[in-house]
């Protein structure tokens, strides 16, 4: 049965939520799904904006049909062309011969690579405008807030932001649609951070760009492709962007990412955690980096103003899960943060120089020194080196 959700009088969601899928991009956890959001206006002429992944056709179709009642399709705007919003497009022009493709000559191209067709697209520009009846869209590049060819749609009648990837969520739509709807701060904040941070996160300056192009125009709602659409509280959000997207840290706050293979440098994260906490500091996050995923890890480095890296000396490089966290931070242009170093080996410990290495070649990073050097396990006598590493990070913090 179709499964579609009015947003206004002429607006419809139609997209669909896959709670099954194990990893997004076959990369990143999903434990709490992803929904696939496509948009259905009822104007004049009818617009669909977006399709969805392939993994929710069916129930896409089924939508599309059943919103579209009697009425052909006369639009489909493209505001993305990755695959997990795209999929569905051939079939859409194969079901509705006489719709017309609305996209930039990048999509252009990229429908051609992928689809192997001919479209003969209606292509738009920065700023170009698309009247339909009641509504006039206007078209905004956002190169590289995920892809090249990313634009949004902004729609001057509703005042609805069309985001494309930019203010997606990880998490399925359980049903209620509007953020304002969900407990958002507490139970999608972190999905949402780790869904940008390791889609975009890489891209800041582009995300800026946008936000500053987004900052121009009255925005009453957003309808992002991912996640919930948001009609409260959008300021809220944006300035979350805002910080990310300028790699400000959002909480004065440690995290500490550890590897053990025997347990000893897990022991001193604990014992400098535990410290931290005596001297009253708060909301102190660690992993293990053989356990937690390294998008977690990459998100939370996001949030947290300081950060703790503590690992083995392994076949005289960093423990494997540590430096792939590592080098996931630098792939996703993580800057502006305050870091320490906890190194361990039995015999020659150098993973302590080469995580620093690693972290200074990233920008704006300030080291505390002098990293703490484990041999084989943490001594008494080393209390006070863990104490001067407790002071450093409460010092350099703004509490
Ligand atoms: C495969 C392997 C390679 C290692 N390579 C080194 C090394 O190059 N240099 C060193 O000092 N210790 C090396 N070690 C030893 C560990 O770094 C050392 O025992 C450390 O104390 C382990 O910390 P943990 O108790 O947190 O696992 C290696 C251990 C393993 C299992």
């Amino acid at each position: 049965m179709y499964c579609t959700k009015n947003i206004t009088d002429d607006l419809y969601w139609i997209g669909g939520n896959d709670r099954r899928l194990a990893l997004f991009e076959n990369i990143f956890p999903v434990p709490n799904g992803v929904s696939y959001n496509a948009y259905v206006l009822l104007d004049e002429k009818t617009v669909l904006l977006d399709t969805v992944d392939k993994a929710v056709g069916e129930q896409f179709f089924e939508n599309l049909t059943h919103v579209l009642g009697e009425r052909d399709l006369d639009y489909v705007i493209i505001n993305h062309m990755e695959p997990d919003h795209c999929a569905m497009l051939k079939e859409v022009i194969f079901r509705y011969p006489k719709v017309q493709v609305v996209c930039n000559a990048k999509t252009a191209d990229i429908i051609k690579q992928f689809f192997k067709i001919e479209t003969d697209a209606l292509i738009v520009k920065e700023n170009d405008t698309l009247c339909t009846g009641k509504h006039t869209f206007t078209f905004l590049m956002a190169p590289m807030v995920h892809w090249p060819e990313v634009m949004v749609t902004y729609d001057t009648t509703d005042k609805v932001l069309y985001s494309a990837d930019a203010f997606g969520t990880f998490g399925a739509i359980n049903g209620n649609l509007f953020a304002d709807e969900v407990d958002f701060e507490t139970k999608w904040l972190d999905d949402a951070r780790r869904y940008y941070t390791n889609i975009v996160g890489k891209y800041g300056a582009q995300v800026q760009a946008l936000l500053k192009k987004a900052s121009k125009v009255d925005i009453e709602m957003i309808c992002p492709l991912h996640g919930p659409v948001w009609r409260t509280n959008i300021g809220w959000f944006v300035e979350k962007y805002q910080k990310w997207s300028t790699y400000e840290p959002e909480d004065q706050g440690v995290m500490i990412a550890y590897a053990s293979i025997y347990g000893n440098t897990e022991n001193a994260a604990n014992v400098l955690a535990s410290r931290l906490a005596d001297k009253g500091l708060k909301n102190i996050a660690m992993y293990d980096v053989s356990v937690t995923h390294p998008s977690v890890v990459v998100s939370e480095a996001f949030r947290a103003s300081h950060l703790v890296f503590a690992s083995p000396t392994y076949n005289g490089g960093i423990f494997p899960n540590m430096e792939t966290v590592l080098l996931d931070l630098k792939a996703h242009n993580l800057q502006k943060r305050t870091v320490a170093f906890m190194q361990n080996g039995t015999w020659a410990a150098t993973s302590g120089r080469q995580m620093n290495e690693m972290i200074s070649g990233m920008k704006e990073m300030t080291v505390l020194e002098p990293a703490i050097t484990i041999k084989s396990a943490l001594n008494d006598n080393q209390s006070e080196e863990i104490d001067a590493m407790v002071d450093a990070i409460l010092d350099s913090m703004e509490l």
